[in-house]
C-alpha cells in the first residue's frame, strides 16, 4: 500500500483545519492535539495515510520536496517561496488574515525616500511590494514579535499578518497598506498528483467538503 503524509501546521490553523479534514475522511489519532506531545508524526483512521505536525513554513518545503504530498498552509507562505513543484487547488477558507505593512502612529508617509529598513518575517514579499513603489527594502528577518521593531529602532516598519488589528493597537501601530489578502489552502505535490490516486481523490474529498460548506 502506497504510504500519503499530510503535513499539517501547528498553532491556529490546526484547530481551524481539523473539522474539514475529518470532514474529508481523515481522522488522526488524539496525540495531534496534545501541546503536550513530542510526536511529530501521527497516524489516522486510515493505515494508508499518516499526518505530520511542522510549522507553516516547513510544510510548504515538505510538500515542495516530496517528503509529504498534501499539505495546508496559507497563500502567504506560498507567496512567499513560491516553489513551482506546488500546486494549491483548493481555498479552505481558513486563517483569514492580511499581510500588510505598518508603522506607528504619525509616520510621516514614504514620499522622497528610495530606501527603506522594514523587520518581517516575509523578505521576499516586502522587497517585491516596495520593488513596485520604485521603493529598495532592506529587510531586517525575524521570526515573531515584529511590532517590536519599530518600538526598539530596529526599523521604522513592519509587514506582517493582521487579522483582529489588537496586535498592531497594542503596541501603536497602525496598518498603512494591505500587501496580500490570505487563507489557507491545500496544497499537494504535483509530481505526486498524477503518480498517485489517492491524492487526486483526497483532493476531490476537500472539494466536496468545502462545496457542501458554502450550499
Ligand atoms: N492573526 C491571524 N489570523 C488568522 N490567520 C493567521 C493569523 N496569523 C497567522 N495566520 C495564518 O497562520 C499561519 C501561521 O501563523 P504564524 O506564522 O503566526 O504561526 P506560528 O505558529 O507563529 O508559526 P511558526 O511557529 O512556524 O513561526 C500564517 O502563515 C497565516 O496563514
Ligand atoms: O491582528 P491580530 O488579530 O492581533 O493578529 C495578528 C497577529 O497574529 C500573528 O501572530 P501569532 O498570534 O500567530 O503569533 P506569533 O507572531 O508570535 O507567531 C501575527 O504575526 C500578528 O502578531
Amino acid at each position: 500500500m502506497q504510504q500519503l503524509v499530510i503535513a499539517l501546521p501547528k498553532g491556529r490553523i490546526l484547530k481551524e483545519a481539523l473539522p474539514l479534514l475529518r470532514e474529508a475522511g481523515i481522522h488522526p489519532e488524539a496525540a495531534l492535539f496534545d501541546e503536550d506531545s513530542r510526536a511529530l508524526r501521527f497516524a489516522t483512521n486510515r493505515p494508508d495515510v499518516s499526518v505530520i505536525r511542522v510549522r507553516s513554513f516547513d510544510v510548504a518545503t515538505f510538500v515542495a520536496f516530496g517528503a509529504a504530498q498534501i499539505g495546508i498552509v496559507g497563500n502567504d507562505v506560498l507567496a512567499e517561496f513560491d516553489y513551482s513543484e506546488l500546486y494549491s487547488p483548493v481555498d479552505l477558507g481558513i486563517g483569514r488574515c492580511r499581510l500588510s505593512v505598518a508603522e506607528p502612529l504619525g509616520t510621516p508617509p514614504i514620499t522622497s525616500e528610495s530606501h527603506v529598513r522594514v523587520a518581517t518575517k516575509y523578505p521576499h514579499l516586502t522587497k517585491l511590494h516596495f520593488a513596485g513603489q520604485g521603493i529598495q527594502a532592506e529587510c531586517v528577518k525575524l521570526n515573531g514579535a515584529m511590532e517590536l521593531a519599530p518600538l526598539l529602532g530596529l526599523a521604522p516598519r513592519i509587514v506582517d499578518l493582521v487579522s483582529t488589528g489588537k496586535t498592531l493597537k497594542e503596541n501603536g501601530l497602525v496598518e498603512r497598506e494591505v500587501i496580500l489578502e490570505v487563507t489557507s489552502r491545500l496544497i499537494v505535490n504535483r509530481a505526486a498528483f498524477k503518480t498517485m490516486p489517492e491524492v487526486a481523490r483526497l483532493v476531490d474529498a476537500f472539494r466536496a467538503v468545502l462545496g457542501r460548506a458554502a450550499a
